[in-house]
């Protein structure tokens, strides 16, 4: 439940956007929230673009030398909220749950920080759409509206709610894995529940195809490297009393490296080969889509982390240096292409990443957009 009386005006955006929770590339009614608050900034140094959902801001500095980039994410996922908020999803079976409506406000925050007050280098801010998939950050990379405005190094943060707030965490290489998702169908001989010895079930061989699939993490992958694999969706069947045709799985894959990526997706294919065989089925096997890691340049992570610790800031802060997680974000895109970090934003609170009881203490929104607004003003005078 929020507690803030009169909410300061961009946790009053949070909580405008966390009404208007939309799926990658459908952020429609998002990116028109956005572009109307972005025209009510004075103008003189912005210009704005837009690509697809997603949108592109130019701050023009007063002597550039170079141009620093500032990257939220705006798409939200199919959960049913279950928050006490007076200010829940307007659409039903959709959520902010991964905290891209704070993402939004605080790079509103920041971006409203250089609209009134002018600093040296350039500045790109970008609001991507579909983060959660099927992924905005590659073909963002490549669109033409970024090309001259191209950052030379990029930041972004993800909140996170296991860390009280003022805690920013973050550590120099890979801070998030590489991610694919995964899609297996599965296909039999549906029939009557009283005669499975005519029927050929995809529900038996979907069970089982779950139990098998855990044994690539716990027999193949060696015990020292670290993957995961998450089936977090089975469907299969019509009825209760019909033996299943078709089954499928949905699912996603986290590695840390490229490698184990290559060696799970390996032994995944061999159990399914084997899964049709011994079930006299066909499966189909379809990757969606594949998020590099995100993997923090040292010198410029360093840079980031000395500077939280040895200024003194408004509000206290604590600087930890973290283990990496088996998330994913399209983020890695970005700094694939160009130096940068990313952060973890403390904004404690019970519920994880994903659920639809997650409700982020807000307090985090003016700090966020107070420690970046500094960083980037620091960042500008070096
Ligand atoms: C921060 C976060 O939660 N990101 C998502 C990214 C999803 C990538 C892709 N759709 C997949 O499921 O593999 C995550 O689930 O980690």
């Amino acid at each position: 439940m929020s507690v803030a009386v009169n909410p300061s005006r961009f946790v009053q955006i949070r909580r405008d956007l966390h009404k208007i929770p939309e799926l990658g590339f459908q952020e429609f009614k998002t990116q028109r929230y956005l572009l109307d608050y972005i025209a009510s900034l004075p103008q003189e140094r912005l210009e704005v673009r837009t690509w697809r959902t997603g949108i592109i801001v130019n701050v023009k500095g007063t002597a550039p030398k170079r141009r620093f980039g500032y990257r939220a994410d705006i798409d939200a996922l199919p959960i049913t909220e279950d928050t006490g908020y007076d200010f829940r999803s307007e659409h039903p079976g959709f959520m902010h749950a991964c905290g891209h409506d704070l993402h939004m406000s605080i790079g509103l925050g920041i971006l409203t920080h250089f609209a009134q007050q002018p600093i040296r280098d350039n500045l790109t801010f970008i609001f991507q759409p579909a983060e959660e998939g099927p992924g905005g950050a590659k073909p963002m990379l490549e669109c033409e509206e970024l090309r001259d405005w191209m950052p030379d190094e990029i930041f972004a943060l993800h909140i996170a709610p296991e860390y009280p707030v003022g805690t920013v965490a973050t550590k120099p290489g890979i801070l998030f894995a590489n991610t694919s998702e995964l899609f297996i169908t599965l296909t039999g001989k549906g029939g009557h529940a009283a005669f499975p010895h005519n029927a050929n079930d995809m529900v038996i061989a979907a069970c089982q195809l779950v139990g098998q699939l855990q044994t690539v993490i716990s027999r193949n992958v060696n015990p020292l490297d670290s993957a995961v694999i998450t089936i977090g969706k089975i469907d299969g069947g019509t009825k209760q009393n019909i033996i299943a045709e078709t089954a499928r799985l949905e699912g996603t894959i986290r590695t840390l490296s490229a490698e184990t990526m290559s060696l799970v997706k390996s032994r995944i294919e061999a159990l399914v080969a084997g899964m049709e065989t011994a079930f006299a089925c066909k499966a189909e096997i379809d990757y969606g889509a594949n998020y590099r890691q995100v993997f923090n340049e040292a010198d410029v992570t360093g840079q980031f982390m000395n500077w939280v610790r040895d200024t003194d800031h408004s509000m206290p802060l604590q600087l930890i240096e973290c283990t990496e997680a088996m998330t994913g974000e399209d983020f890695g895109y970005f700094l694939e292409a160009v130096p940068g970090f990313m952060f973890w934003l403390g904004v404690g609170t019970p519920y994880g990443l994903h659920h639809a009881k997650l409700e982020p203490d807000e307090r985090a929104i003016d700090l966020a957009i107070d420690l970046m607004s500094r960083f980037l003003t620091w960042k500008s005078q070096q």
